[in-house]
């Protein structure tokens, strides 16, 4: 793909330190986002997906390595600098009801991004939020309702016009419809499909879920244990999967197991990896981490 990209990062490290050990959440993660694609993250529970998207969207900061917008590192610029390039990457979580502030209006929330936007006309804040609650199929009346007075896909509606509101070019989905219905999940990541289509969004979307992946994102990047093992177009991936890790999230789906040939396996040895192990190119765009020498 030749798009240029307008987050990568680089070689990204984090260490947690927890009850007197140090857990290794992410070990020299490298990808690159290109504008207006859909980049899905996939890996199991603990493999360091919502610490890679903290970091893009500087929630959190990494204990070594690069988060790079338009090409520009972070790390090299200023507080001010920093906090402006970062208002274009913005973040949509699992759980709304939580990311939410119960004691403040939905309307309030979703200005508050137009106010660090550089709104201040309360008026125009207000006619700017409503227009985007009826974006996101809400209705405008809605606006001075409260979190708990919506549904779960009413709520995960409600994040998703505050992500927008500041006018982001680049969103951080974690699992954002993995707490809801399967038939509201459909509707969301409908919603989703549109805006990204309107408003030429770029999508770095994080779930566990292969099914979900493979309907939404252009290109897949399979972590696991806080290495990117496998990466590339997702047809190439769900069809030649590479990386026996990758192979065993997509047997675990009945579509994307069947659909490739060869037994099932009934059990999967992973390779253990070292430091120093690289990705290599296997077909156009699709790589695969490979031990140093194999
Ligand atoms: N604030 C923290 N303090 C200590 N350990 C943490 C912290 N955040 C994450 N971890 C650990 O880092 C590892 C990666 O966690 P992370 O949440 O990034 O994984 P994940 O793939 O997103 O999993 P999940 O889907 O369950 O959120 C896990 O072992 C987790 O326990």
């Amino acid at each position: 793909m030749n798009r240029p990209h307008c987050l990568a990062v680089e070689n990204l490290r984090k260490s947690f330190h927890s009850g007197g050990r140090v857990v290794r959440a992410l070990n020299g993660v490298s990808l690159q986002l290109h504008q207006g694609e859909t980049l899905g993250v996939i890996g199991e529970s603990g493999s360091g997906k919502s610490t890679l998207g903290r970091i893009a969207v500087g929630l959190d900061t990494a204990s070594a390595g690069s988060v790079m917008i338009d090409g520009e590192r972070l790390e090299a610029l200023t507080p001010a600098l920093r906090r402006q390039r970062l208002r274009t990457c913005q973040m949509i979580f699992q759980d709304p009801y939580s990311s939410l502030n119960p004691r403040l209006t939905i309307g309030r929330q979703i200005g508050e991004g137009l106010l660090s936007a550089g709104m201040s006309d309360w008026r125009a804040i207000r006619q700017v939020v409503e227009d985007l609650l009826e974006r996101v199929g809400l209705k405008r009346e809605m606006h001075d309702r409260y979190p708990h007075e919506f549904s779960g896909g009413q709520r995960q509606r409600i994040a998703i016009a505050r992500a927008l509101a500041p006018g982001p070019r680049i969103v951080v989905a974690d699992e954002p419809v993995s707490a809801l219905d399967v038939s509201i999940q459909a509707q969301i990541l409908d919603l989703m499909a549109e805006l990204q289509a309107e408003k030429q969004l770029s999508y770095l979307f994080i779930s566990h879920d292969m099914a979900v992946i493979a309907r939404l994102c252009d290109r897949i990047a399979v972590m696991h244990r806080g290495r990117l093992v496998e990466t590339g177009p997702a047809r190439s991936v769900i069809e030649a999967p590479a990386h026996p890790y990758t192979r065993m999230l997509l047997d675990a789906v009945p579509r994307f197991g069947r659909r490739r040939s060869g037994a099932r396996p009934v059990s999967v040895t992973l390779p253990q990896h070292g430091d120093d192990d690289v990705l290599v190119t296997i077909a156009d765009g699709h790589q695969v981490l490979r031990s140093n020498g194999s």
